[in-house]
């Protein structure tokens, strides 16, 4: 059984207006994780990571309306009563936020933050004892102990974001989701936070989806990659078949927008990508990448495709991705093709 298993989902925020002004944000995303699977998420702003991610917890707002399964080994997240569901937060799946400044209290020293939810969920039944996993903790992370003491603002962008990473390792999750983790850092700590991840995740076992608009970054650190484009994955495959050789036309321009980092031989220039990302709440008829996309045929217009095979274990949504024909194996009875026996 996999670990997490999305069918289907859909996340549509109501408007204020009514039906009319409704944004699907998130529109029929099927994805696996496998246990100690890492599956990164790529896509540009607005294409609706964020949401998915806040869906995984049920941690959006009333104002969206969900659908579909998202199975947690086998156990519906949409389902689960109340009491459950704070079980599993921070337990069994923790999240790390966009921007860690934001997500820390300024006003409380870091290791009682680090602390909290080993007190409120963990097996850490004594202040003392939470004082010593922090410690640890801490360590884990790459920080001195001592930093325990400090407030978030005593601390650089990296620093508070490896109390982010601290934090929700604190009880041990088997699930972590990570949301643009790297942020609003510079590129040699980004570097450093995401070799980190990718440290922890080898040493702990953990499973996660780690989000972010960087195909490289995400193809350097996980397995597979998912591309989403307009609420909609794109193209799923193992990670560096997609950043190097992808099938679908916005991945493959998604991907030749960043310079290839640890490929010198590689002289391509990055390259940008025309136009924006559609409204979700006025998407175009047929394909959603039809009005940027170099190889839109009249077809686009009445085809919305879904996602099929593009190759092994690789799938794409677009209908000029032929996938590779099946191998043919002869009925029983007839002589293979080519065989001695079936020449005349
Ligand atoms: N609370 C909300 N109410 C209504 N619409 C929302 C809400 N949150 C997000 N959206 C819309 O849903 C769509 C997807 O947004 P989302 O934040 O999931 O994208 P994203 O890919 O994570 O973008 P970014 O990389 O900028 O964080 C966008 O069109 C956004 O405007």
């Amino acid at each position: 059984m996999s670990h997490l298993d999305i069918r289907d989902l859909t996340v549509t925020y109501r408007g204020a207006g009514g039906a009319d002004s409704a944004v699907p944000a998130v529109r029929g995303v099927d994805l696996t994780v496998p246990h100690a699977g890492t599956v990164g998420v790529a896509g540009e702003s607005g294409c609706g990571k964020s949401t998915l991610a806040l869906a995984l917890l049920r941690l959006l707002p009333k104002t969206a309306a969900l659908n579909g399964q998202i199975l947690l080994d086998g156990e519906d997240v949409l389902t689960m009563k109340w009491g459950r569901l704070r079980a599993v937060r921070w337990a069994a799946t923790s999240i790390v936020f966009q921007g860690a400044m934001h997500s820390l209290n300024p006003v409380r020293r870091v290791g009682e933050q680090i602390a909290e939810p080993l007190l409120l969920h963990g097996t850490t039944a004594s202040a003392a004892e939470a004082r010593e996993r922090v410690a640890a903790l801490l360590r884990q992370v790459g920080l001195p102990q001592q930093r325990a003491g400090a407030y978030p603002h005593e601390l650089s962008g990296g620093q508070r974001q490896r109390v982010m990473i601290a934090m929700a390792l604190a009880c041990e999750p088997e699930l972590i989701i990570a949301d643009e983790p790297t942020t609003a850092l510079d590129v040699m700590t980004q570097a450093q936070i995401l070799r980190l991840i990718a440290g922890l995740v080898d040493e702990t076992g953990v499973s996660m989806v780690l989000i972010s608009h960087d195909l490289s970054v995400l193809a350097h650190t996980c397995d597979r990659l998912a591309v989403m484009y307009a609420g909609r994955i794109v193209e799923e495959g193992p990670a560096r078949e997609v950043y190097t050789d992808a099938r679908h036309p916005y991945a493959a321009a998604l991907s030749g927008a960043f310079p290839r980092i640890g490929d010198p031989a590689s002289r391509r220039r990055p390259r940008g990508l025309a136009g924006d990302p559609p409204d979700p709440a006025a998407l175009p008829a047929g394909c959603a990448f039809r009005p940027r996309c170099e190889r839109a045929q009249p077809c686009c217009a009445r085809i919305d495709p879904v996602l099929w095979p593009a190759g092994t274990h690789r799938s794409a949504a677009c209908v000029h991705v032929v996938p590779e024909a099946p191998a043919v194996e002869p009925a029983v009875g007839e002589p293979a093709v080519g065989s001695e026996e079936g020449r005349w």
